[in-house]
């Protein structure tokens, strides 16, 4: 198509809501009329679902739960008025808590203020925070945030590194919808004894964001906790940034939560619109679909061309990938659905993968941000008439155009700056298009059977490392091999896994387990001493 043609296609289907100043763009993308009108009744039963889902549908009817996200951003929304109240009463809850928090009304228990938070959270209930906190913190925050989202050991002491001397001034925000996660709860010990070590009570630092009665409440009740946050059952871990999980912490950073919810509320009102070509949920459903055959068969990449929106990608990933990816359909039928998401930040990634993309192989459709406000004030000219924000969006209009030339589809939004409003915006956008993109495909969006696979597995080794040690601690100085090793334990057919675990015991020094090398790693003797 010539660029004349383009600009006719780009005018003809340009998505808008002028009230966000947004834009989505999907003249590039290479669907048909045809496409469309195939498409249209399955968008009706999508939207009809949605609306549904609103109403207080179970729409998760594996875990006979309703999804509730929307009604966070518009409670007079919410089928029960106690749903109403409560989310009302949480917001405001959040605003006292920061208010006191920051007045130093509420303070820790040897220094003045609060001016550090350490948020503690996987999955859902850190992604949306980081993206949050990311996206529109700044230098005059009222305080400083920092994340422990794994159990790995060293990237806690990372972090505890640069709290330093800031642990008595840290509030420690742990969240965790189950209140049972293992990466959460050994990061929430560590968090403990680190002030413990400084003679200072956890609990006077603490506060959670939990379902009542969870492990979590238990244990934060148990050890008075400053205080404890609702997360409720009809809130997904990965639509959760605008409930207490997201709005606490970016509160107490000082940020403009108020903004968000209404960036969110008003992409909801634009995506309730049944006329689906003014719907930009529904386009991009649409577009998604049209793409990857509704199979899944094409990756999105996303190319935000903006540092503040860099965890963008990453926030989608859970958003998407979870939602989306799933064995069976709503019927049973195996359909292993799906789709991959990555991406970084443009121009930068011009400088890795969009060789690949451009000329490699062609299993992928690109989604453009493009984000109108450059920076706060003026920017100098780095040539004659030229910012360093021109080239920005030249790199990105000339990346599109050059992926375009190579019959690579891509679409591209448009924002007016990084505000709270334009993120509540987005964040709002793709939760409705991964919905309606999942009733397409007759997937239920709303539950992830997968992911307890590995926590299960993950529970046998450990199991299998407990037996390990007491074996060794039984058999003091007495070296043995793997192999002799798993069939003392009764784990002869997990011999490999039993190899495993020894070496990682081997090298640390926590349970006092030593490797003695031999001609193959596989000969290797450990013991205890
Ligand atoms: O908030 P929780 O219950 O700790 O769960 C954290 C994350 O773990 C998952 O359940 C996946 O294991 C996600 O869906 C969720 O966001």
């Amino acid at each position: 198509m010539s660029q004349r043609e383009l600009w006719e296609r780009y005018k003809k289907y340009l998505c808008v809501c002028p009230s966000l100043g947004f834009s989505l763009d999907v003249s590039r993308m290479k669907f048909t009329e045809d496409f469309l009108e195939q498409m249209r009744w399955p968008m009706e039963a999508a939207l009809d679902a949605m609306e549904a889902l609103e109403q207080g549908a179970l729409s998760n009817p594996d875990e006979k739960r309703r999804v509730g996200h929307y009604w966070l951003r518009a409670p007079e929304t919410a089928p029960e008025a106690e749903i109403g109240r409560g989310i009302r009463d949480t917001l405001a809850d959040v605003h006292w808590f920061a208010e006191e928090l920051h007045a130093g009304r509420i303070a820790p228990q040897t220094a003045e203020r609060f001016t550090h938070l350490l948020v503690i959270g996987i999955g859902g209930s850190a992604l949306g925070p980081q993206l949050v906190a990311d996206a529109l913190g700044t230098s005059a925050d009222a305080m400083r945030i920092f994340f422990f989202d794994n159990t790995d050991p060293d990237g806690m002491d990372r972090v505890l590194t640069q709290l330093g001397d800031k642990l008595p001034e840290t509030l420690t925000l742990v969240i965790s919808k189950s209140g049972g996660t293992k990466e959460t709860r050994n990061g929430m010990l560590e968090a403990e004894r680190a002030y413990q070590g400084r003679k200072l009570d956890f609990g006077a630092h603490a506060v959670a964001i939990t379902g009542e009665n969870s492990e979590l409440d238990r244990y934060a009740k148990k050890n008075s906790w400053l205080r404890t946050f609702p997360m409720w059952d009809w809130i997904g871990g990965r639509t959760s940034v605008l409930s207490a999980v997201g709005l606490l912490p970016a509160r107490l950073q000082g940020l403009d939560v108020d903004g968000l919810l209404s960036g969110a509320r008003e992409m909801d009102r634009a995506t309730r619109n049944r006329d689906v070509m003014k719907n930009p949920a529904a386009v991009m459903a649409l577009m998604w679909h049209h793409a990857s055959n509704g199979r899944g068969a094409k990756d999105m990449v996303l190319l935000p061309y903006k540092d503040r929106l860099q965890l963008f990608s990453k926030y989608l990933q859970q958003l998407v990938m979870e939602s989306l990816g799933k064995e069976l359909d709503k019927d049973g039928k195996v359909v292993n659905q799906g789709l991959a998401v990555y991406g970084n930040k443009g121009s930068t990634d011009q400088h890795a993968y969009v060789q690949q993309l451009r000329e490699g192989v062609h299993n992928f459709f690109a989604t453009f941000i493009e984000v109108l406000k450059d920076r706060e004030g003026p920017s100098m000219k780095v040539e004659e008439d030229t910012t360093t924000g021109d080239y920005l969006v030249g790199f990105l209009l000339g990346t599109r155009r050059a992926l375009y030339e190579k019959d690579r589809e891509s679409m591209t939004l448009t924002v007016p700056d990084v505000s709270a409003r334009s993120l509540g915006a987005l964040i709002a956008l793709y939760e409705r298009a991964v919905g309606i993109y999942a009733s397409l495909v007759n997937i239920n969006a709303y539950h992830q059977p997968g992911v307890e696979a590995g926590k299960k597995a993950a529970g046998v080794v450990l199991e299998i490392q407990r037996k390990l040690l007491s074996h060794l601690r039984g058999q003091k100085g007495q070296a043995q091999t793997a192999e002799q090793l798993a069939a003392a334990v009764g784990a002869a057919d997990e011999v490999e896994t039993v190899f495993k675990v020894l070496e990682h015991l081997a090298a640390n020094p926590d349970h006092g387990v030593t490797r003695a090398e031999a001609a193959t790693p596989f000969e290797a003797r450990f013991s205890v001493a």
